[in-house]
């Protein structure tokens, strides 16, 4: 896919992409590092993460491999504190770690719904912290996109995912509010259906009839969310602060994919 962006739009910046050793994560990064940036990709597949990270360094990046459990707190202290003892600034934070797993509410147990809800919003609210505190030690400004999921609509078949992910969106404007006098801009990017491995583990049928109803009749690509999330951090976006980015075909007006 084309890039539309000037070629050193990110030069002497640095970009830290949770879940950054594959799928969209990775195509995040790889586009901020062809746009100059220097990208940290953190996860917790140490193997997938060197591989991704080789892969990037291979294209001319600068890349970074740090291991981060986004749900836990000492580990999420931990990669920042690595970051300051080899004197590296973030400046830009891309929160793309996240997933679920598909299953009616009925059939959720407790434990199943928490793990879902502490992954991607008690985890995104994890990482937001530590970086507003680390741009204050730096005292310099920051920006924050948000990578969640369309939910505009509810999600049927994932009723933990849509309600960490909807709080993922309030989370993303009270912090645009909170940390605007820090100089953080605070955005959230809402993909509908993009094509990743990841998708392997849903039902095919589903999916499809998904794509059917779309306005945009396919699934989006990992590099069109990876310049959606360049534009929100690029000063082009400078006046933009707490919203949501619908990245989706349209399934925000015509509903999620259908229950299985
Ligand atoms: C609708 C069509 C849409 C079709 C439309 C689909 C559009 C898709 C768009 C979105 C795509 C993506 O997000 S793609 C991203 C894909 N990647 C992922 O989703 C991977 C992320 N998953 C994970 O990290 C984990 O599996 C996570 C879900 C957080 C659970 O982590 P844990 O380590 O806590 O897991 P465990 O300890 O094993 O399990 C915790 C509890 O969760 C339950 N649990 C775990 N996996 C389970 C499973 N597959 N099915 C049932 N229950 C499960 C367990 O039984 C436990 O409950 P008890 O037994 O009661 O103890
Ligand atoms: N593909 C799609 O259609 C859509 C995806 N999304 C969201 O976009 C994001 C990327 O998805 P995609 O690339 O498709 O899927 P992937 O499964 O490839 O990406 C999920 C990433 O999150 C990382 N991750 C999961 N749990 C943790 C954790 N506890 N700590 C740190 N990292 C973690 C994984 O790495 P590791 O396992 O090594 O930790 C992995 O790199 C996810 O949040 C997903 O829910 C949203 C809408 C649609």
């Amino acid at each position: 896919m084309e890039n539309i962006f000037r070629s050193d739009l990110f030069a002497g910046k640095t970009v830290l992409v949770t879940g950054g050793g594959s799928g969209i994560g990775l195509a995040i990064a790889r586009n901020f590092g062809t746009l100059g940036a220097r990208v940290v990709i953190a996860a917790r597949d140490q193997e997938r993460l060197i591989e991704a990270g080789q892969s990037l360094r291979e294209a001319g990046i600068d890349a970074i491999e740090l291991a981060v459990n986004i749900r836990d707190n000492d580990s999420v202290a931990d990669l920042i504190e690595q970051l300051e003892l080899q004197g590296i600034g973030i400046d830009v934070l891309v929160n793309n770690a996240g997933g679920q797993f598909a299953a009616p509410a009925l059939d959720l147990s407790a434990n199943g719904f928490r793990s879902v809800v502490d992954l991607n919003l008690t985890g995104t609210f994890l990482m937001c912290q530590a970086f507003a505190r680390h741009c204050m030690n730096r005292k310099l400004p920051g920006c924050i996109i948000n990578i969640v999921l369309c939910q505009a609509n509810g999600l049927p078949g994932m009723a933990h995912a849509g309600a960490a992910r909807e709080g993922v969106v309030n989370l993303t404007r009270t912090l645009a509010w909170e940390w605007s006098n820090l100089g953080i801009r605070v955005n959230a990017v809402a993909p509908g259906t993009i094509k990743t491995e990841a998708l392997d583990q849903y039902d095919p049928v589903a999916l499809q009839e998904g794509i059917d109803k779309l306005l945009i009749k396919r699934m989006g690509l990992p590099e069109e969310v990876a310049q959606s999330v360049a534009y929100l951090a690029s000063p082009a976006a400078g006046f933009i602060t707490g919203t949501c980015l619908a990245l989706d075909g349209g399934e925000h007006l015509t509903g999620a994919s259908p229950q299985r």
